[in-house]
């Protein structure tokens, strides 16, 4: 009878723990109301946002998911409990993003265009200025955009054996300035010259000897170290992080600020370039056809 008692006070205390333990763990994760493209899931504890871009198959950045990031990262901008923020891929070991949405840019009129470009602008803007540290956790390719995207974040760890880097000129065309100054601020201008002008696509190994990535790890050490990154970078005083922050990046997206019609008409003259179309026609097509 005495041990009967023993283990039931055992069982009652056991429950009792895994309902506090549950408890504490609902009350430290919460999840943002947020787009399933965008899951964004913030730790009281510690103040860190997680954002997982999960638009299948490949995040490519469309206008929702454009839309869906920039109104993300506003919001966690703005909200002060967060300290610091992770961006990372539902698709992990496979793709981190695979860049701006090409057919956004094939067969389409100026007017939309004009409109896309306009959210690439304010996408870049706004991830950019993000004032808290933000880190990336690069769980798979990350071309073109995708390797914009990541540059815009204060550090960059990566999974092994997957590819990253602005090759805009394999498709026909040219990374915008703003991309190529995230470039040379990363690596210097004469690595950047080079992976331009030659649509150079980095693996992971050769991104870390450049300094494009920080880190490369395995697949499971990706988003973990990035926390733990993200955890020093928070000890900083936040004022002195934000204003030396804002100071170092602020040229490039001034100069942005200052004619973004201009640079939308520069993109639509450019693009609607036959020559161009051509080129993004035949890159969409053999990307299609790589599968079969
Ligand atoms: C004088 C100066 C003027 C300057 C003016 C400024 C001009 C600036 C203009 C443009 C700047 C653009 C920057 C960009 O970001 S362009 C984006 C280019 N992106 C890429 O090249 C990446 C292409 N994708 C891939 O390489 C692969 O998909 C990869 C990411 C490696 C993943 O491979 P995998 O897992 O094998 O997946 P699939 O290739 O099978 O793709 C699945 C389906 O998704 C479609 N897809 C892939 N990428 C894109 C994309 N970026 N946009 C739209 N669609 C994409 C692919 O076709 C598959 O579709 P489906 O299943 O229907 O066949």
């Amino acid at each position: 009878i005495q041990a009967l008692q023993i283990s039931e006070n055992k069982i009652i205390k056991t429950k009792m723990l895994s309902r506090a333990c549950f408890r504490q763990f609902s009350a430290s994760i919460r999840r943002m109301s947020s787009t399933n493209i965008v899951e964004t899931n913030i730790d009281s504890g510690t103040g860190f946002a997680t954002v997982t871009l999960s638009q299948p198959p490949v995040n490519s950045l469309d206008k929702n998911l454009l839309t869906a990031i920039t109104d993300r990262f506003k919001k966690l901008s703005d909200d002060s409990s967060v300290t610091g923020a992770i961006l990372t891929s539902k698709f992990d070991g496979k793709v981190f993003s695979a860049g701006l949405n090409i057919v956004d840019m094939f067969q389409k009129s100026d007017d939309h265009l004009g409109e896309f470009w306009g959210m690439v602008q304010e996408w870049y803007l706004t991830i950019q200025g993000f004032p808290k540290p933000l880190v990336s956790a690069i769980n798979g390719h990350a071309p073109t955009g995708g390797c914009a995207m990541a540059l815009m974040s204060d550090y960059r760890v990566m999974v092994e054996g997957k590819t990253i880097g602005l090759n805009e000129t394999l498709l026909g065309i040219v990374a915008p300035f703003f991309f190529a100054d995230l470039m040379i601020a990363a690596v210097g201008r004469r690595h950047a010259e080079f992976a331009l002008n030659n649509g150079y696509l980095y693996t992971s190994d050769e991104a870390l000897k450049i300094g494009l990535v920080d880190e490369v790890v395995n697949l499971d050490q990706v988003v973990p170290t990035a926390l733990k990154i993200l955890t020093k970078m928070t000890k900083t005083p936040q004022p002195a992080y934000q204003v030396c922050k804002n100071f170092l990046r602020k040229e490039t997206m001034d100069t942005l600020r200052n004619d973004r019609a201009g640079d939308i008409a520069h993109f639509v003259g450019f693009v609607q370039q036959p020559n161009v179309q051509k080129a993004i026609g035949g890159y969409l097509q053999a990307l299609k056809q790589r599968k079969k």
